[in-house]
């Protein structure tokens, strides 16, 4: 999986790279304006539009000089606007892209820019190299940017952005933020998503292992990380296999609830699936889900279950003390989702009860019950970090680039999910495919891994015909189709 590493550790990995593979920093260079020119090529932009290309004196600048020198090859108008005076200081790759710029590209100062004019802006101004808070010039550089009508792509990180933490003052305000290597972690806060835009990762050539020397707690999961995570099944495999699972889901006025996570549990391939719900509400799962079965009080041992779910539509009302019930009476980790957090924020006392290694999915609102008020998203990471340490605990924050956070600390940012999934119920669903996974004897972090990644991956195939008519039902019915993409068997 790729490590998300600081904006400090991106020069030694960037020198490791070079002195490993024996090339030049400058060819590095090169692979990331082909990365980005690649990822250029493959979106429609109008040949006609006259491209402006800002270009700091540090490596982000050389980054934009070579961009424009591969643009400028296909015929189409740029201009380069250098974003420091005469007696500057240039990277030495910087001024040697500068050097090659063909004559054609027409090279002018940043204050010669024409906010008016139409066409594409790509911001090269500032990448990893910033420190502390903008210059007055560079202030005056950034807003100049902003001030651009037509659409903004910045190439690594939006000039002004830390790579690391938040933002403080100005910063370019991208449409597109082409990274690369590896997501810089300030690109993944959603205080940032006005800045960021759209985020595309590009490929420059270091592989995986050249991230294994660097510390870093945090991860960035991607589709190709998913298969290694999967359990495989054989052909004489039976319906326990697959799992029997509990959900303890759904009360009056609530039953869509457990509906919801019962038919994504069936969906993610769960073997046996059986409702915890009130008596009188029974008609609704056996209406709606011929392959489920019911339970109506918590009789026999709780150990016959693989897993167990607790908590969409439960209520948080009674739900206390049936909640220590379960925890003293199972022993392997259970997913907790929806009321059950709320009832565990209420109940500080419950959490020392709670199975280890179980799993908490909290939506923002939720987290904040459970921890307390919560600033900002580096903030809420460090609290999820220390939560998950002390109770030997996960915890999934929830939302785009969902985190999951591990007992041990690490925290894996999900690449998966659109903003289609922004709909009632959409919780539920990944409550069932946690659930699922468990049972199926997934260990809590390959459940989390596959669980949260094809979860999103239902999203983006559901929201693609939908769009924002997209709700949670549909979710469930694309999860078979994740499989598919997947080659998962
Ligand atoms: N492996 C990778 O990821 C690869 C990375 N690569 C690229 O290298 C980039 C990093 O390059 P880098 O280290 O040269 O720094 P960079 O971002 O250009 O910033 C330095 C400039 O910022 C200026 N400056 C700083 N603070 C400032 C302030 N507060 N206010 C105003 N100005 C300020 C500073 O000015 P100075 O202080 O020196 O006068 C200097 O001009 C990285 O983002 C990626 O694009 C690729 O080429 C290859 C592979
Ligand atoms: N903008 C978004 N991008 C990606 N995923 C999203 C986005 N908004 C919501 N989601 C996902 O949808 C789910 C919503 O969960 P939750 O808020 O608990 O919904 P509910 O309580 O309605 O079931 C989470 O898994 C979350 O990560
Ligand atoms: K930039």
């Amino acid at each position: 999986m790729l490590k998300i590493l600081s904006g400090e550790q991106v020069k030694a990995l960037d020198a490791a790279h070079v002195r490993v593979q024996q090339i030049q920093s400058l060819q590095l260079m090169e692979r990331a304006a082909l990365a980005f020119v690649s990822w250029w090529d493959s979106q429609d932009f109008d040949p006609s539009l006259p491209v402006s290309v800002f270009c700091g004196s540090g490596n982000n600048g050389g980054d934009g000089f070579a961009i424009a020198r591969l643009l400028s090859r296909s015929g189409r108008q740029v201009s380069v606007f250098r974003c420091f005076g005469e007696s500057a200081s240039l990277s030495p790759d910087a001024a040697a892209n500068l050097e090659a710029l063909p004559s054609d590209v027409e090279n002018l100062h940043w204050t010669e820019f024409d906010a008016r004019s139409s066409g594409v802006l790509i911001d090269a101004f500032l990448g990893v190299g910033l420190k502390g808070a903008l210059r007055q010039d560079a202030k005056e550089m950034v807003q100049a940017m902003n001030a651009f009508v037509g659409t903004r792509i910045a190439v690594d990180i939006p000039s002004g952005l830390p790579a690391d933490g938040l933002l403080e003052g100005d910063c370019v305000k991208a449409n597109t933020t082409v990274t690369f290597a590896f997501p810089k972690l300030s690109l993944l806060f959603p205080e940032h998503a006005f800045a960021t835009g759209a985020l595309v990762l590009a490929d420059i050539g270091i592989s995986d292992e050249e991230y294994s020397s660097f510390a870093s707690p945090y991860f960035y999961l991607r589709e190709k990380d998913i298969k290694g995570f999967h359990r495989s099944f054989h052909r004489f495999s039976h319906k326990g296999d697959f799992g029997k699972i509990l959900l303890f889901a759904g009360s009056k006025g609530k039953m869509g609830a457990a509906v919801l996570c019962c038919k994504s549990a069936l969906r993610t391939g769960s073997g046996l699936v059986t409702a915890l719900i009130p008596e009188g509400e029974r008609h609704v799962i056996q209406s709606s889900l011929p392959e489920g079965m019911c339970l109506f009080d918590l009789e026999g041992d709780l150990n016959r279950f693989d897993a167990i779910g607790l908590g969409p539509g439960i209520g948080v009302e009674d739900s206390a003390k049936m909640l220590a019930d379960i925890f003293r009476r199972y022993s392997r980790p259970i997913v907790l989702d929806a009321d059950a957090i709320t009832v565990l924020g209420q109940n500080p006392d419950l959490l020392a009860l709670i199975p280890e290694g179980s799993i908490l999915t909290p939506h923002l609102a939720e987290f904040d019950r459970l921890l307390g008020k919560t600033e900002n998203h580096p903030e809420r990471l460090a609290k999820a970090s220390a939560f998950c340490r002390q109770w030997r605990l996960n915890l999934l924050v929830k939302g785009a680039n969902s985190v999951i956070c591990l007992a041990d600390g690490r925290q894996i940012f999900n690449s998966s999910g659109s903003q289609y999934m922004a709909t009632a119920g959409a919780g539920d669903v990944l409550t069932g495919m946690l659930t699922s996974f468990l049972g199926q004897g997934y260990s809590p972090e390959q459940a989390l891994v596959c669980g949260v990644y094809q979860h999103g991956l239902a999203g983006e195939i559901a929201g693609k015909s939908k769009r924002r008519g997209t709700i949670a039902s549909d979710l469930v019915e694309a999860i078979p189709e994740t499989y598919l993409r997947l080659n998962v068997s």
